[in-house]
């Protein structure tokens, strides 16, 4: 088996479907996170994310799961997006549900497939970087592992997986695969404090490689009845029953990430490998780290979104997003977070980017969806 061949059975999903609840007011169910342009290149992350991928094996073998809802943006964004390669949702069930329905589709087309899953709402600037991680991942998923890549943790951040690194993995064609000894989704702070300063971890940068039929093996050992859902969805997806078994199975899955179902259980079980990538990596998950990509990392300065952006600002720095032609002034207000659409305006600081996530939840419950 050479890495040739194995690049060659590759295919890439796209799940996407998270809101980016942080990224509020910006960010709405209507127009999610991988829709907008959050660094200034011109183009949505989504397209960034294709981009990225095309060049690995080209852009017939991408497919994206999405909302029906999106379904117009997202072919907007990607004109070359092939029909058989779009997978729509009637409701959002999580990543197992997206991911592990777009690899059992694809299982059924090609038995011995690689799929590959990217996040739609990343940043990454350098492509041949993440080329030469994803083609050492492929090789090592074709040798029966299920490979993550992994990035160096810059801070005790509590919203990311964290991998435990273990030894060198021996697969030819993969000189930096290393074995994961354990996978921890989303840890506590003082857990992730203990991993940040022990130095053998790594987060996950939210990327699974693997041949189809081991993800969906190791799910079945986890989650049977979500399988069972999934392989009968799969089963009717290319036959004109499609329509009728959405229906009647879509709304029994159950919603759980592919962290918890997948990567903790596989790691467990030593069936978990990863890469380390030596590419720069930004999730881009609130406001504080969009400033931050804006001005170089430089927090003197004041970072303005928006393409009829009007701010005068006087000796301020944070973030201004634009979303009218409104005129915004600022004067002496520093780490400042300013986000002005026009049916929702929020002001907070840098400090507290993360916490945007909790007026979210108190719009959920109080049934102002209409600002959602
Ligand atoms: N189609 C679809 N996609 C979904 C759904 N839910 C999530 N996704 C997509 O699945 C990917 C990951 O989901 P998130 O919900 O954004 O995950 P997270 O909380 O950021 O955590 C994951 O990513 C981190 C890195 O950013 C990882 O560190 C962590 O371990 C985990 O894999 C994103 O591309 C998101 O759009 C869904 O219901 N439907």
């Amino acid at each position: 088996m050479t890495t040739q061949d194995s690049l060659d059975r590759f295919y890439s999903i796209i799940p996407a479907g998270g809101i980016g609840s942080r990224l509020w007011p910006l960010s709405r169910a209507d127009a999610p996170k991988f829709l907008h342009d959050l660094t200034g290149s011109g183009s949505t992350l989504l397209r960034g994310t294709w981009d990225r991928l095309a060049p690995l094996n080209g852009e017939q073998r991408i497919m994206v799961v999405t909302g029906r809802a999106h379904r117009a943006a997202v072919e907007k964004q990607l004109p070359a997006l092939l029909d058989h390669n779009v997978v729509l949702e009637s409701e959002p069930k999580d990543s197992t549900a997206a991911i592990g329905l777009a690899a059992a589709i694809l299982r059924r087309r090609e038995p011995d497939v690689i799929i590959g899953s990217f996040a739609a709402d990343h940043v990454i600037a350098d492509t041949r970087g993440f080329g030469r991680a994803v083609r050492e991942a492929i090789v090592v998923a074709d040798a029966g592992y299920i490979t993550t890549i992994g990035i160096t943790p810059t801070e005790p951040a509590i919203g990311f997986g964290y991998i435990h690194v273990g030894g060198a993995l021996p697969v030819e064609g993969a000189p930096s695969a290393r074995m994961v000894e354990s996978f921890v989704e989303k840890p506590d702070l003082e857990t992730a404090e203990q991993y940040v300063a022990g130095g053998d971890y790594l987060w996950n940068g939210g990327m699974f490689i693997s041949r189809a039929d081991r993800l969906l093996e190791q799910l079945g050992e986890t989650s049977p009845a979500l399988l069972a859902g999934i392989e009968e969805l799969a089963e009717a997806w290319d036959t004109p029953r499609r329509g009728a078994v959405v229906d009647a199975v879509w709304p029994s899955l159950e919603k759980i990430a592919i962290d918890y179902t997948v990567a903790e259980p596989a790691a467990a079980s030593g069936r978990l490998a990863v890469i380390p990538g030596d590419f720069d990596w930004d999730d881009v998950g609130d406001f504080a780290s969009i400033a931050k990509l804006h001005s170089g990392g430089r927090k003197s300065d004041l970072a303005i979104l928006g393409e009829n952006a009007r701010v005068l600002a006087d000796a301020s720095s944070g973030i201004v997003v634009a979303g009218s032609d409104r005129l915004i002034s600022l004067i002496g207000v520093n780490d400042i977070i300013v986000v002005d659409t026009p049916d929702a305006l929020l002001v907070t600081t840098t400090a507290n980017a993360q916490r945007v996530k909790s007026v979210v939840d108190a719009l959920k419950l109080s049934g102002r969806s209409d600002v959602l």
